[in-house]
């Protein structure tokens, strides 16, 4: 009794602390002054700091707003948010857009952000991400947007049947004596089935069947979330033993690692006795291994860490898109109807024609404009102070980004931006992977996701195989607006929110 008492009094305290640390470090970010477009934009005085500091609380919560509303007040003018840790410098014009891309990274970084986000260091199994595009960036590029976007369509009709057997036993699980249509957590069910599918691609099959495995790959980005989020508001000394105590003394990793070392090991041992190509099994770890740099060969750790980074990336956003699209689609059933006839009238199934499905390509586009599931793209942290050529002055350790939220609710690029239209795209003759400055949902230019074709391949194929087999439906008491949280700049499903499910052959029945 006396061990819990002094345990919650010490839980209570480390929570104090850390408040205060927020508080301090807000305060800080609240106050200071070191750019121009910080003199111009922060008001002196201590109800003027005060203001400062309630409004960088504020973004915690109410970011996308704050973001859409800096946005409308000025358009194309670059403004600045203020946030707990930095400053971000939001702009949108083409030629702000242009700057940012040229910049070299040894001034604006895409991997000093993902450092920042998710403290790799802790987070990743030590893994030492460079600031500057290094080795991985080639490698993310073959690995994801060359080998396994070409290797996509030979193992999708596996990958199909794994998600409507998945998916059938989630719907399973769902139904209850009284209710004949089943109620599934939508957030939750659509992680497990993309870490299932991506696991099958990026592991292979034996791995993806391992449950202990699974439930931990599962696990572990959801943990680097997480543990990433409290590292934010942590001094850096306390980081290990707050990473230990968040990710429950790192377990999910801990199971990855037992998993991945040796099948790593033994497939580095393969190489050097000069395994031929056609014996080598076909998975995103084989690719990682034959795409590594040929001069410094990586040893079985940096292979495992950049895996460990990739599989991280792979699944939250996919989940996140395939939820919103499915409350798009209960949101205006018509299409589903329109969609169903387009499914059923391509020539040779539409697994084999995900390419040529224009509706649902525009469909799941419109989808992702106006649910993106975060309100800015294109981030870089500035390595040193960056100006653009207007002045606009991105100070050292703050982000430079791009609305895109507000950018794809701009009525200037968008008529009638607020209404849902899956046939806009196809009227404006553009694909859902394409690049963007009005559409930034994939970035732009040489670090846009290597990741979209893949992950539009399989977000058409886990729509499709849904509208094919069910009805769908939700509570309808529950307002869109209702279905997610802000954290931050990000919109994020609840988990909370249940879709119901009913197999179509019983409706029709
Ligand atoms: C709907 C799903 C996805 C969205 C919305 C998305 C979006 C993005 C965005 C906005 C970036 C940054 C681009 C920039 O700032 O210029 C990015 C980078 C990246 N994405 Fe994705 N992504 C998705 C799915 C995936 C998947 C499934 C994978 C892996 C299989 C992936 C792998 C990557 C990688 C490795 C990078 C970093 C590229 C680099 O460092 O150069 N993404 N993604």
């Amino acid at each position: 009794m006396e061990y819990l008492l002094l345990a919650s009094l010490q839980g209570f305290f480390f929570v104090c602390f850390i408040l205060a640390f927020v508080v301090f470090k807000s305060w800080k970010i609240a106050t200071s002054s070191s750019g121009e477009i910080k003199k111009s934009f922060r008001p002196a005085g201590i109800s003027a700091k005060i203001e400062s500091l309630v409004a960088v609380l504020r973004f915690f919560v109410s970011g996308p707003s704050i973001i859409l509303d800096g946005y409308a007040n000025g358009k194309n003018a670059p403004y600045v948010v203020q946030t707990q840790g930095k400053d971000l410098v939001i702009v949108s014009s083409d030629n702000h857009i242009k700057e940012l891309l040229e910049a070299p990274e040894t001034q604006l970084s895409l991997h000093a952000v993902a450092k920042d986000l998710f403290k790799p260091k802790y987070t990743m199994y030590e893994f030492d991400v460079h600031d500057e595009m290094a080795a991985n960036g080639s490698m993310h590029f073959r690995v994801l947007r060359t080998l396994l976007t070409a290797n996509l369509p030979r193992m999708l009709p596996e990958l199909q049947n794994m998600m409507q057997r998945e998916f059938a036993k989630e719907t399973l699980q769902g139904y209850t004596k009284t209710d004949e249509w089943s109620r599934i957590p939508t957030f939750d069910v659509a992680k497990r089935l993309v870490a299932r599918i991506n696991s099958y691609l990026f592991v292979g099959k034996d791995l993806t069947e391992n449950p202990e495995y699974l439930e931990a790959a599962l696990a572990y980005p959801q943990e680097v979330f997480v543990t990433g989020e409290v590292l934010q508001l942590t001094p850096e000394f306390l980081a290990p033993v707050v990473t230990s105590i968040a990710t429950k003394q790192g377990k999910a990793l801990k199971t990855m690692l037992r998993y991945l070392f040796p099948i790593v090991e033994e497939r580095l041992r393969q190489r050097e006795k000069g395994i031929l190509p056609s014996e080598r099994p076909l998975d995103c770890l084989q690719w990682i291994i034959d795409s590594s740099p040929t001069k410094e060969k990586w040893d079985a750790k940096k292979v495992v860490q950049e895996t460990l980074a990739l599989w991280f990336g792979s699944v939250h956003q996919l989940s996140m898109a395939f939820v919103y699209a499915l409350y798009d689609l209960v949101d205006n059933p018509s299409y589903i109807t329109l969609l169903r006839e387009e499914l059923a009238s391509a020539p040779d199934g539409w697994l084999s024609s995900l390419n040529d499905l224009p509706l649902l390509d525009s469909f799941l586009k419109e989808s992702t404009r106006l649910s993106p599931s975060d309100s800015i793209s294109l981030r870089r942290k500035a390595l040193k102070t960056f100006i653009f050529s207007d002045g606009t002055v991105v100070p050292k350790g703050s982000w430079v980004c791009v609305p895109q939220r507000a950018i794809q609710r701009d009525a200037a690029y968008y008529e009638n931006p607020e209404r849902f239209d899956g046939h806009r795209f196809i009227k404006q003759g553009s694909a859902l992977t394409d690049l963007d400055a009005r559409f930034p949902f994939w970035g732009l230019g040489k670090r846009a996701c290597p990741g979209r074709f893949y992950a539009v391949g399989i977000l058409k194929m886990m729509v499709a195989s849904v509208i094919e087999q069910y009805d769908i439906d939700i509570d309808q008491a529950t307002n869109p607006e209702d279905r997610m949280f802000w954290w931050r700049s990000a919109i994020i499903p609840k988990s909370t929110i249940e879709l119901r499910v009913h197999e179509r052959q019983k409706t029709r029945a």
